[in-house]
């Protein structure tokens, strides 16, 4: 048994004080206490409903005290009247015109006529106390008319069918509870999954955005008694305006087939696409409308990053992708996956793709494929006569995906460095000339895909399921508006999406289910990749011919190899001489003729090249820059701009072009900023050699 504060007295007996040490008196007043207190809890839990009642018994008291007391009647009636008015503007701005303040109103009036009339005639004046009796039923009828209105009835607060499978919410009915009142819906529909309204907020007296919140959403949730992630809250394009969408039903039970493996699809794909056009590549549930996935628009080719964790449905959407873009007529697409490939070994068997890059053995081809690519880029750039390319069968959009990007970029060898090269020339100056990029990885950080430069210029996003919302960011940037918590918002199933471009959002939903292997490569099988336009092609030369061949061109595994003083050597790759296609050792007649017809083409795609890599700083400017910020202490920017005797805005434009390349670097702030060498310099100041040795090729 527990031991109580008087069994420790030290004076016993204690049995006496013991007793008394629980005095019933005590008891009483906690009871008491517990009551009105539990009255106080009573009236809390509802207090627009519950209040009005201790309200009414007071104010009956008060008129007792007015005529025990002998007020001034007109003091009384002033008060009374001055309340009215008071009440009447209160609740009007609050709730707009309607039946709230009416009746708010008539209560204020009514309270101060009974006071009054109280104070003059008395609380139980008239026969069989009237008065009181007359104050009985005034209270009684208010209230009952408080409480139906309320209480919503004659208006069904729980969503209906109206006609068919349409649930209907009534919104209005639901705004004083969810601490909207004065509120309006400006128009409502029924969604595949439930219900959306849009809704005004001006007569609320507060503003839109502070309605956005979790906790509203949450609370619209319970009463609808479905899951937080299932209410989407999200301001107006219009100031004043919320929508509030509620999915009553769950919109990711079941998958959505691929509409080419499905006998009846809601969605219909054209049998040849336009990458023109956005990719059609799942649907929202809730809309019903296709996600679309845009990879060309009038500014030329879009560079994509895909992100989501392990079993997030990155493969899957990438099969979408790849599946439509296999499908059209003018877009040619490589693909790369250094890490276990199993789905593009399948989309490359099946002839769909023009090259394909499969498993860590063919890390090498990789790099290789994307320096091409990052050439033809440049190529374009000299020949293309149209401000951005225009795509069409023959001439087609150049899309390169990178699946795992991480296993191709993460090693920091020299591969991975000519591959982060090669992958910003194509993001920065792809885009006009129709060469597009898809980067799929896990994370969206900078260190992921090989350096901020390559995921500054990522212009589009899409985010599948995510470790954290704040994972979103690293993607997209700070700059992400408006996009649902994507650790959250697909409820933990895989497949649902995200699409952003510029930081803001232009589709969610989920992709179409496409992960049967044998169901890629039958959908790719048949599927011929567009030829690209032959100046390009010849441009390319043995590289591409020997890449379509399935071998891999001796690219520059190291400096030597590639520096004229080495020319007259075999270049040992791996232990093992490789034939070099553009440093031949000892040629033949016949190879020295081949060499001699493509040395045109070489240089011309050497000077494409050396311009991606070296951007547009000509080569005696860059070379005294890099003489200036390798000196101890480096170089201010005044000082450069004297030494090359340029404008200090050119200078400066050339000075980050630069730095974007990594060849130079900003240290300090202010005034005492100053132009460095980085840290890691490889002494490497000559645009040409440099070039060299990132492309493997020699004039
Ligand atoms: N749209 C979808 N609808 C239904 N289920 C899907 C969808 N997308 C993906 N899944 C399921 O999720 C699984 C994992 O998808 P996927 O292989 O695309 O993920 P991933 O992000 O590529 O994973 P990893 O990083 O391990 O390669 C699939 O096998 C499939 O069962």
């Amino acid at each position: 048994m527990k031991r109580k504060t008087a069994d420790r007295c030290p004076t016993p007996p204690h049995a006496d004080h013991a007793v008394r040490a629980e005095a019933p008196a005590t008891t009483e007043d906690e009871r008491t206490e517990g009551v009105l207190r539990q009255a106080a809890r009573w009236v809390m839990e509802a207090p627009a409903e519950r209040a009005p009642l201790p309200g009414g018994a007071a104010l009956y008291g008060a008129g007792w005290l007015a005529n025990y007391y002998h007020l001034p009647w007109w003091g009384l009636l002033t008060v009374g009247a001055a309340g009215t008015i008071v009440s009447y503007a209160m609740t009007l701005n609050r709730a707009g015109d309607g039946w709230r303040t009416w009746g708010n109103t008539a209560a204020a009036a009514s309270a101060g006529a009974w006071l009054t009339a109280a104070d003059v005639v008395g609380p139980v004046a008239g026969p069989s106390g009237l008065m009181s009796w007359i104050f009985g039923g005034a209270f009684g009828v208010g209230y009952g008319l408080h409480w139906l209105g309320l209480s919503g009835v004659g208006r069904d607060r729980r969503p209906k069918r109206v006609k068919g499978e349409t649930p209907r919410i009534d919104w209005e009915a639901y705004f004083d509870g969810w601490g909207m009142s004065g509120a309006r819906v400006i128009s409502s529909a029924a969604t595949r999954l439930g219900e959306r309204a849009l809704i005004s907020t001006k007569g609320t007296g507060k503003r839109a955005s502070t309605f956005c919140t979790k906790a509203m959403a949450e609370r619209i949730a319970e009463d609808f008694d479905t899951k937080k992630s299932r209410v989407i809250i999200r301001e107006g394009e219009v100031a004043g305006q919320i929508e509030i969408s509620v999915r009553l039903r769950d919109p990711w039970a079941a998958p959505i087939l691929h509409p080419l493996l499905d006998p009846e699809p809601e969605i219909e794909l054209p049998e040849v696409a336009d990458a023109r056009r956005p990719l059609v590549v799942g649907q929202d549930p809730e809309t019903g409308k296709p996600l679309e996935f845009v990879v060309w628009d009038e500014d030329g080719a879009a560079h994509w990053l895909i992100v989501a964790i392990k079993g997030g449905g990155k493969t899957v959407l990438l099969n979408n992708v790849l599946e439509r873009l296999t499908a059209a007529d003018n877009a040619t697409v490589w693909g790369i996956d250094v890490s276990k490939a199993k789905d593009l070994r399948r989309w490359r068997d099946s002839g769909a793709l023009d090259l394909a890059a499969c498993g860590p053995a063919e890390r090498e081809r990789a790099v290789v494929m994307l320096e091409l690519a990052a050439a033809g880029v440049g190529h374009r750039a000299e020949h293309n006569t149209e401000a951005v390319f225009d795509p069409r069968p023959g001439h087609p959009l150049h899309v390169i995906v990178v699946d795992e990007i991480d296993a191709l970029v993460a090693p920091g060898d020299a591969l991975a460095q000519r591959a982060v090269v090669a992958l910003q020339t194509i993001t920065s100056k792809g885009r006009s000339e129709s060469v597009g990029l898809i980067i799929v990885g896990q994370r969206g950080t900078a260190q992921w895909m090989g350096g901020a430069n390559i995921r500054a210029n990522l212009d589009r996003q899409a985010l599948l399921k995510l470790a954290r919302a704040s994972e979103a960011n690293n993607a997209v940037g700070d700059a992400a508006v408006d996009l649902p918590n994507m650790a959250k918002y697909g409820e933990g199933k895989p497949g649902v999406v995200a699409l952003t471009a510029a930081g803001s959002l232009t589709g969610l939903g989920r992709t179409f289910m496409l992960k049967e292997l044998d169901e890629v490569e039958e959908l790719g099988t048949g599927r011929e990749p567009s030829e690209f336009e032959p100046d390009l092609v010849e441009f390319w030369g043995e590289r591409y011919a020997a890449l379509k061949a399935g071998d891999l061109p001796a690219s520059a595994p190291t400096a030597e190899a590639t520096r004229p003083a080495a020319a007259g050597q075999a270049a040992p790759t791996g232990g093992q001489a490789r034939p070099h296609l553009f440093l031949v050792p000892t040629p033949s007649e016949e190879e020295a003729a081949r060499v001699r017809a493509h040395s045109a083409a070489r240089w011309q795609m050497f000077r494409a090249v050396q311009q991606a890599v070296t951007s547009a700083v000509p080569t005696d400017q860059e070379r005294q820059i890099l003489a200036l910020v390798r000196r101890d202490g480096g170089a201010a920017m005044a000082e450069i701009t004297e030494a090359i005797g340029y404008s200090e805005s050119q200078t400066l434009r050339w000075m980050n072009d630069l730095r974007e390349l990594g060849l130079v670097e900003l240290r300090g702030k202010g005034r005492g900023a100053r132009w460095h060498a980085p840290a890691d310099d490889a002494a490497d100041d000559d645009p040409q050699s440099r070039a060299e040795s990132l492309h493997g090729i020699a004039p």
